[in-house]
């Protein structure tokens, strides 16, 4: 099969890469590399010939009411390495993904994910269509993996020699993106995390969840939590990610003398599953600049940066502060990367 779809493409036919295919070619290492090539190219929009750049426009929202939305999402990314599987070559990638989020997909018989992606590729010098990517699972691991990119520089750097890795993570909401969550921060830190709380509207989510992952990293410590505050109570790292359109917590609920935070749902808006006073008193990091003047207008707290200035080192958290928070929204250039990536694994298979 996937010799037949290489050789459609020598003919110049553009690419199909399904589903299946994605699953097998992703790993956490190479997407924490990419994702990391795609939010430093966030932070530069000039043309450069030696470093990653990066154009875009705001994504569009297109509801259909009463059921959902549909999101195109398109993005260029210039002069980028992909180091773990392309060395020192340097890719340029347009592209665009059409996302939709259907939130009530998950009570189908059989349920189907809320969010189904695809991602078309296009040829950088002509414009023309070169692959069509299943984006369904790519947009769950590259938003899992940003936040291990936000978790690691604002975080867990700092912290990974200390002798005793005895950290708690807190997972509130367990659908799939909580899911991906818990398997990407567990895979990425190895014994790094000695517990896990989870926590989720519909209790036998988290309990599910909870069986499945006791399989996986057997000698870990999972609990189920009743309620969000007590989840996040004895929390080193937390990741939200639900549609509450109201907080899950506040800064009195974490007990810790430091606390990240990966804020990834969207209720009413990208930043309502966190307390104002979360906000107010940490420090706040987004994918990109973009995202404050469309998706984050209304947030009432100053916003320190950008993650791929953390990862230039020009930007950091001040760790006199209690709380980081890294207000996930998802951007094109993630897609555009996570794509090429697929795309150059698939085509040295
Ligand atoms: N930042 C980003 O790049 C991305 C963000 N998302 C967002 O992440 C969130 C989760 O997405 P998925 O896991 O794919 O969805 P999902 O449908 O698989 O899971 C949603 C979870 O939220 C919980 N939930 C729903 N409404 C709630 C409420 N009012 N209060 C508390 N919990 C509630 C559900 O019980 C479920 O566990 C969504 O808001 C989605 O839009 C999804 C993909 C990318
Ligand atoms: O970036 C994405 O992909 C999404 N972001 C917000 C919710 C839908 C998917």
């Amino acid at each position: 099969m996937e010799r037949d779809e290489k050789q459609q493409h020598d003919n110049d036919e553009p690419l199909f890469i399904r589903e299946a295919v994605v699953k097998e070619l992703l790993s956490w290492n190479d997407c924490v590399d990419a994702l990391e090539s795609a939010l430093v190219a966030a932070t530069n929009s000039n043309k450069s010939a030696d470093k990653p750049f990066s154009s875009q426009t705001p994504r569009t929202f297109t509801p259909v009411p009463g059921k959902g939305v549909l999101l195109s999402m398109p993005g260029f990314i210039g002069n980028y390495p992909l180091q773990t599987v392309t060395g020192n070559e340097r890719h340029s990638t347009l592209a665009c993904k059409l996302v939709t989020s259907f939130s009530g997909n998950s009570k189908l018989n059989p349920p189907l994910p809320s969010i189904l992606a695809t991602i078309l590729m296009f040829n950088a010098d002509t414009g023309r269509l070169k692959a069509i990517v299943d984006g369904t699972e790519i947009t769950a691991w590259r938003t899992a993996a940003v936040s291990l990119v936000a978790t690691k520089h604002l975080y867990y750097s700092s912290r990974r020699f200390n002798s005793s890795n005895d950290y708690t993570l807190a997972i509130c909401g367990t659908g799939a993106q909580g899911r991906i969550h818990a398997i990407g921060m567990l895979t990425y830190f190895p014994n790094f995390f000695s517990k896990l709380n989870l926590w989720n509207r519909t209790k036998s989510r988290a309990v599910k969840l909870r069986d499945e992952l006791n399989k996986l990293f057997p000698g870990l410590t999972i609990a189920v939590l009743d309620n969000s505050t007590d989840c996040v109570n004895d929390a080193d790292v937390i990741v939200t990610a639900t549609n509450s359109s109201t907080p899950l917590f506040g800064k009195n609920d974490l007990r810790k003398s430091s606390v990240h935070i990966n804020a990834i749902g969207a209720g009413t808006n990208h930043h309502s599953e966190l307390a104002l006073d979360i906000y107010q008193s940490g420090s706040v990091f987004i994918e990109s600049n973009l995202g404050i003047q469309t998706e984050l207008k209304g947030i009432e707290a100053y916003v320190k940066g950008e993650i791929g200035e953390v990862i230039k080192d020009e930007q950091r958290r001040d760790n006199s502060e209690k709380i980081s928070v890294f207000q996930s929204m998802g951007n094109a250039l993630e897609d555009g990367v996570m794509a090429n990536l697929i795309y150059q694994k698939f085509i040295r298979l």
